[in-house]
């Protein structure tokens, strides 16, 4: 299944990012050009330092200070806000909160609207049961999917996930990244996902973006042209992964996860 339409929802043009440290200037991000469509979901991926939670925390609005225009819907982002969810590679759930106050927020769950989208939520999230449940009752999985519930039920423009999967066992992330694709085919979400598990990017990405460090910048733009649900022993995907790791055995820079596939 292919739900992109060739709408740009996010342009990013020629944008720099540099941090003046004590030991110097560091150019966390150079000449990043981007475009991203409405319901896309794109992979980013590159070894430690390349810049790819700089990149994803500009577009969330968490930092202003870059040079180079970065819209969404053809506005600057000038800083956080809910057209922009945001997924951590830990949940930063309240543990005071069960699983349907998480979720709701700042939202009065006596509003009967807030109630019936949070509750759809639980069911598109796969939590039924757990609605009372507090994080410390969570597993990880659990947990993160309370927070992907959290940030949709503010309709996002965009959802942006720095390695959410990151912390989770090989057999947990398996079952999230399917997980995630339902999600997004049910509700059309744009989705940026860094990580930085090679077979996690070919596996949900409908572009894999690849990046390098010194600058950070990017090296390629890959598509994946295979349909979903992908198959992981396929033949199809097993090329497609070679090919991306072709491209990434070229990026210099420290190792990443080659496979932590089951
Ligand atoms: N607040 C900051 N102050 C100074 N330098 C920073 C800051 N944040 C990031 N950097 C530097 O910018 C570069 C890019 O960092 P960033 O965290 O975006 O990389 P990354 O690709 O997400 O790395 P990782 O995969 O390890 O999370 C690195 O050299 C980092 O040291």
């Amino acid at each position: 299944m292919n739900n992109t339409k060739s709408e740009p929802l996010l342009l990013i043009n020629d944008l720099n990012k540099i941090f003046e440290t004590p030991g110097g200037r560091v150019e966390a991000l150079k000449n990043i050009t981007l475009t991203v469509n409405k319901g896309e979901l794109l992979t980013i991926i590159g070894p430690s330092g390349c810049g790819k939670s700089t990149l994803l925390k500009i577009v969330a609005g968490l930092d202003t200070g870059y040079a180079g225009p970065v819209l969404l819907n053809g506005k600057a982002i000038s800083g956080p806000g809910v057209d922009k969810g945001v997924i951590f590679q830990e949940p930063r759930l309240f543990p005071w909160m069960n699983v349907l106050q998480n979720i709701a927020g700042n939202l009065s769950l006596r509003d009967s609207g807030v109630r019936d989208r949070v509750h759809g939520l639980v069911e598109l999230v796969k939590l039924r049961g757990f609605e009372k449940a507090y994080p410390r009752e969570l597993s990880g999985g659990m947990a993160q999917r309370v927070a992907i519930a959290r940030a949709l039920l503010r309709n996002p423009e965009v959802l942006l996930l720095d390695e959410p999967f990151g912390a989770l066992d090989a057999f947990t992330r398996v079952h999230m990244q399917e997980a995630l694709l339902e999600i997004w085919e049910k509700n059309k979400t744009t989705m940026l996902l860094v990580t930085h598990d090679i077979d996690e990017a070919v596996f949900l990405g409908q572009r894999v973006v690849i990046m390098e460090p010194r600058p950070g910048h990017i090296r390629s733009i890959l598509p994946v042209k295979l349909t979903y649900p992908r198959e992981r022993s396929g033949t199809a995907f097993q090329d497609w992964r070679r090919t991306i790791m072709n491209e990434f055995e070229k990026v210099e820079g420290p190792a990443v996860d080659f496979g932590s596939h089951i």
